[in-house]
């Protein structure tokens, strides 16, 4: 396994007019599980192919372990990948599909046999190694296909492009465990692109969140959940999203409407107040700023409040004992040590409780 590290890798499909994704420069620890987590067209499979030896990178410089790869295809890169649709032999039983990335590299029978059961017993896959995989749904054959990639333990870095689309969604849930745990136990450097935040959360040590071409910020599933750098991150991570309303800050004084919710030590002018849906409050009489609900929907273990204040609309995550109905008037509280300042869409400040009312 590898450290793999960018130096200022960008690419263009057009000749630099314009860039999929803007130079970059980052360090992946080796053993670390990474995901590349961001909408579609963000630049994720151009990062991914960048790193396989897909594509050459416009500007910049790719290293595996300190060498420089850049130049290398993929063969000689000796990444192991697998792809959203399942990439197999036809001609060869699942079993022989699994072997042949170790057969190729010569590797002795009895170990092949072993790894085989091994990685089939992982996926699940193991009473279907005797049959020719077209004749599996596709989801079966996509775990082949997962398994193929998963065989070799002397590769640098193991590369998955959504490789969970097709999977069922209940047994996605199964699989991302056993992936997980099969890397607790292997510690290979895994590179995972998704749209899916869940699994991007779930899975990866190391989450990098893409937005249009550039890393809009590199965190843990808890790093991008509690402490977004970016108005995208928050509204990105979460569901829903983080809640932005207009506020200013005077003197010291953070203020929505005529409510003072805190104090910050930032300058003094507008800012975009971000708070998640799990850390608002909403009571039907006392202090807060004033607002008004939309709808309420009931989510089995919670009820999201949808409503509107004079600064912005939101959502509040609320327990199911809540009885704010659609139509009345509430008051919105805010947990300071939640809440977050935003200018031009970065993080600028956080909230002290002092002077909250
Ligand atoms: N071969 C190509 N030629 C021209 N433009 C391309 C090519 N491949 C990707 N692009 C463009 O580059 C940008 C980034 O695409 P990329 O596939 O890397 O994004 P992505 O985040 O993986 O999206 P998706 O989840 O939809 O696959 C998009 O605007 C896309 O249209």
């Amino acid at each position: 396994m590898a450290e793999i590290r960018l130096e200022n890798v960008g690419h263009s499909y057009d000749d630099g007019a314009t860039f999929a994704l803007n130079p970059i420069s980052l360090t992946w620890k080796d053993g670390n599980a990474v995901a590349l987590l961001g909408p579609s067209g963000c630049g994720k499979t151009t990062l991914l192919n960048i790193i396989s030896g897909l594509l050459t990178p416009s500007v910049g410089r790719v290293y595996f372990d300190g060498v420089d790869v850049t130049d290398l295809d993929t063969a000689k890169r000796n990444v192991a990948q697998v792809f959203q649709f399942p990439v197999l032999y036809d001609t060869m039983t699942v079993r022989q599909n699994l072997a042949f990335p170790l057969k190729n590299r010569n590797v002795a029978k009895d170990v092949i046999a072993a790894r085989v059961e091994e990685i089939a017993e992982l996926l699940g896959i193991s009473k279907y190694l005797d049959i020719r995989p077209l004749k599996l749904r596709s989801d079966l054959q996509q775990l082949v296909s997962l398994g193929r990639g998963l065989v070799r333990k002397d590769v640098p870095a193991i590369l998955f492009d959504e490789p969970l689309t097709v999977i069922d969604q209940n047994f996605k849930w199964t699989l991302r465990g056993r992936l997980k745990e099969m890397h607790n136990n292997t510690r290979h450097t895994l590179v995972y692109v998704t749209h899916d935040q869940t699994e991007a959360l779930t899975f990866a040590d190391e989450v990098v969140v893409l937005n249009k071409g550039d890393i809009v910020q590199t965190g843990t599933a808890s790093d991008l959940f509690l402490t977004p750098q970016d108005e995208f991150v928050g509204f990105f991570i979460g569901s829903p999203g983080m809640n932005f309303l207009d506020g200013k800050v005077n003197d010291g004084a953070v203020i929505v409407g005529s409510t003072q919710i805190g104090s910050s030590a930032i300058a003094n002018g507008n800012v975009r107040i971000g708070i998640r849906p799990e850390f608002l409050s909403l009571t039907s009489s006392g202090a807060g700023v004033a607002v008004k609900i939309n709808r309420v929907e009931h989510r089995g273990g919670y009820k999201l409040v949808h409503a509107d204040a004079a600064q912005g609309k939101f959502v509040a995550k609320l327990a199911n004992d809540s009885a704010l109905t659609a139509g009345q008037s509430a008051h919105l509280a805010f947990d300071p040590q939640r809440t977050y300042l935003f200018r031009d869409s970065k993080l600028c400040g956080t909230v002290d409780t002092k002077g909250a009312n």
